[in-house]
């Protein structure tokens, strides 16, 4: 279990301001945000590598702002992997162990077993020097959990591999997490990630928490309007709520219940690209013309425009083509009021 009350660290040029955060035993919590927010600060003072300026760190109940690393009973992998050049893939992954605490938390997991389960077994005698990144990995996170650590902190441990890699290992991690039970807190700028490994996680933006909460709620529902960004919601608007009714520019969007905010924005993949003979007054049906189209294989980005108002739609490469849309192409932009998100942009 990680407790992260009130952390603050100042540093010239940057301020991670009152950081909570709780990690259930057991949990798989992804901490998420743009470079530069703040996350890496997060898992250096959890660690005990970066002094903090206040607050508490508790793992498992016990209070450990002011130990040494060692005496944390923490594991992390980096993003680098940062393996001992020097020693043989079988030295890394032992290299832990003469740290390790006399009254850790014993899970029965031997250094066989975790290489047996990451399918590194074979290469026991091999330098580190000329493995793959997906090994190298792999090795880092053995390396990690030989020391039967209770937390794991994994510090974009997926982003320097290739497509083919990075899956491989994530289905390994959640494996792992599964059979090992170890409390996981995760750094990613990947949202796939975050919703295939975690069932809960944070957004972090210039030192400070935006929003926490199961990742689907984030997805579905997020509180402002940098998380919705950040989630890739696309359309989002300044706007002026009137009952059920959001004015944004000249167009008047209807929303499936009266809300307080500032902002709408709508996900490019709930809007609907329709024939132009389809705005027949309908409330969200918006005569339109696609102004771009840009394909990126099996989808396509099409920006449009109805009145003074440029929309973000998501669509299959195939029904693009089938409903000939291209630049010039005139259109109904169509979406249900249920799927317009209303914000605030201060808190
Ligand atoms: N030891 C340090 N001294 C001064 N500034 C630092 C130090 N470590 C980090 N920073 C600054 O703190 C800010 C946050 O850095 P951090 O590495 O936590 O970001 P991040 O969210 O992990 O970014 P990325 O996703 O790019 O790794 C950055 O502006 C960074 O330059």
């Amino acid at each position: 279990m990680i407790q992260i009350e009130n952390l603050s660290i100042r540093l010239p040029g940057f301020v991670l301001r009152d950081i909570c955060l709780h990690v259930t035993p057991g949990e798989f919590f992804t901490l998420l945000g743009p470079t530069g927010a703040g996350k890496t600060l997060i898992l250096d003072a959890l660690v005990g590598i970066i002094p903090v300026t206040g607050g508490h760190i508790l793992i498992n109940g016990r209070e450990v702002t002011g130990l040494p690393p060692e005496r944390r009973e923490i594991g992390i992998v980096y993003q680098d992997n940062a393996l001992f050049p020097h020693l043989s893939v079988g030295e890394n992954i032992r290299y832990g162990l003469r740290y390790r605490q006399k009254d850790r938390r014993k899970t029965g997991l031997n250094t066989d077993k975790l290489t047996e389960w990451l399918g590194i077994r074979h290469l026991s005698e091999r330098s580190v020097l000329n493995l793959s990144g997906g090994e190298k990995q792999r090795v880092a996170l053995a390396r990690a959990l030989a020391t039967e650590p209770s937390v794991l902190l994994l510090d974009e441990p997926l982003s320097a591999l290739d497509p083919n890699f990075r899956a491989d290992i994530r289905d390994r991690l959640r494996r792992l997490h599964r059979e090992t039970g170890v409390t996981v807190l995760m750094v990613t700028h990947d949202f796939t990630e975050a919703h295939f490994l975690a069932r809960r996680t944070a957004i972090l933006n210039r030192g400070r928490i935006e929003q926490t909460g199961p990742v689907r709620e984030v997805f579905q529902r997020p509180v402002n309007p940098f998380v919705a960004d950040f989630v890739g919601m696309k359309n989002i608007f300044p706007a002026t709520l009137k009952r059920n009714v959001a004015s944004v520019g000249t167009l008047r969007i209807c929303l499936a219940a009266g809300a307080t905010g500032d902002c709408i924005a709508i996900r490019p993949e709930d809007i609907r690209v329709l024939p132009a003979d389809s705005a027949d007054g309908t409330e969200n049906h918006f005569p339109g013309e696609v102004t771009a189209v840009s394909s990126h294989g099996i989808y396509c980005d099409l920006c449009m425009q109805a009145r003074d108002v440029h929309f973000r739609a998501i669509l299959p490469y195939r029904e693009v083509v089938a409903s000939d849309l291209r630049e010039g192409s005139r259109v109904t932009i169509a979406f249900d009021p249920a799927d317009v998100h209303v914000l605030r942009s201060q808190p």
